[in-house]
């Protein structure tokens, strides 16, 4: 594993070398792969086309979940791994190139679900479950986020799926975000204005929310569309929304609300993902890995 990830990385650090001009803040390469000269931080753009012309009739926004969901799967998913499969629109992508995957090349995976969606289409698309009792340790897992910050802290559980899939991230080795340009922001809360998704016990919901208003900004039960009520999340809990009023310094504020009796997991992933894939409108996709 180590020295198939070092293998991809020296790949990357070899197309640095053959850089012939810069435009936009990218080194464009001679093979068709730029790279950014003036972060610290590692991007990389793949130009298009990355899908097949098939794909010409998807909107714009599709065309950049499903090319980064695809670069994700072909760049970081070896025959026999275990691969945790993230929810939302995005990860729909990443699943059914992994289904492609099995199928052409014939590759042998399982796959660890971070919710009943991700579950279901799992099941739908032909491909083998498995759990973290039988594979506690998971290869690689690929998911979208709600927002990624220039350091690689995510909003995540818009679709109120953070639970299981900050477990299942948290029991990979290689944890990968895939997500639309729109994801792509400085700091969080530039794009996402939603607030961060906070699950909770039912009963605890009112003191939680208390607690919240205390550190500033304002939490909001999150209520279903087509059921009376709240929403329930696939571990029988509520959703509150803190929609924050300012930057933070994430990681107090994490442990800070972790730390309110009620509170099950919070939205904020932290010092988890050193990898991301932003999908283009015009198909390309801009990878960007934090350095270690
Ligand atoms: O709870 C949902 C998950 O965290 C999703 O991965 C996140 O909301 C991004 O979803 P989408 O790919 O649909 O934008």
């Amino acid at each position: 594993m180590d020295e198939m990830f070092t293998k991809a990385s020296n790949g990357f650090r070899e197309i640095r070398a053959v850089g012939v001009h810069v435009k936009n803040g990218f080194r464009i390469c001679t093979n068709g792969v730029s790279q950014d000269v003036n972060s610290s931080h590692f991007k990389t753009r793949y130009h298009p086309p990355f899908l097949p012309e098939s794909e010409s009739k998807l909107q714009p926004i599709e065309v950049g979940k499903k090319s980064a969901a695809w670069k994700a799967v072909d760049h970081h998913v070896m025959d026999n791994f275990i691969v945790g499969v993230g929810s939302g629109s995005t990860a729909v992508y990443a699943m059914e190139r992994l289904a492609l995957r099995v199928k052409e090349e014939g590759l042998k995976i399982l796959c660890v679900p971070t919710s009943f969606q991700s579950r279901q289409i799992v099941k739908q698309l032909g491909l083998s479950l498995t759990d973290l009792e039988e594979h506690p340790q998971v290869d690689v897992a690929i998911d979208g986020a709600d927002e990624v910050d220039y350091n690689m802290t995510l909003i995540k559980g818009g679709g109120g799926c953070l639970t299981q899939e900050k477990i299942v991230s948290s029991c990979s080795q290689n944890f990968i975000v895939i997500a639309d340009h729109r994801k792509d922001s400085k700091e969080l809360g530039q794009n996402w204005t939603k607030g961060i998704p906070i699950e909770v016990i039912p009963m605890a919901f009112v003191p939680v929310q208390r607690r919240l208003e205390k550190l500033g900004g304002t939490p909001v039960l999150r209520m279903a569309i087509a059921k009376a009520g709240p929403v329930i999340t696939d571990n029988g809990n509520f959703i509150i929304d803190w929609k924050f009023s300012e930057v933070r310094e994430w990681t107090v504020i994490n442990q800070t609300i972790k730390m309110i009796p009620g509170v099950v997991e919070t939205g904020l992933f932290i010092d988890m993902a050193k990898r991301a894939y932003f999908g283009q409108e015009d198909g390309s996709v801009i990878e960007k890995e934090i350095s270690m």
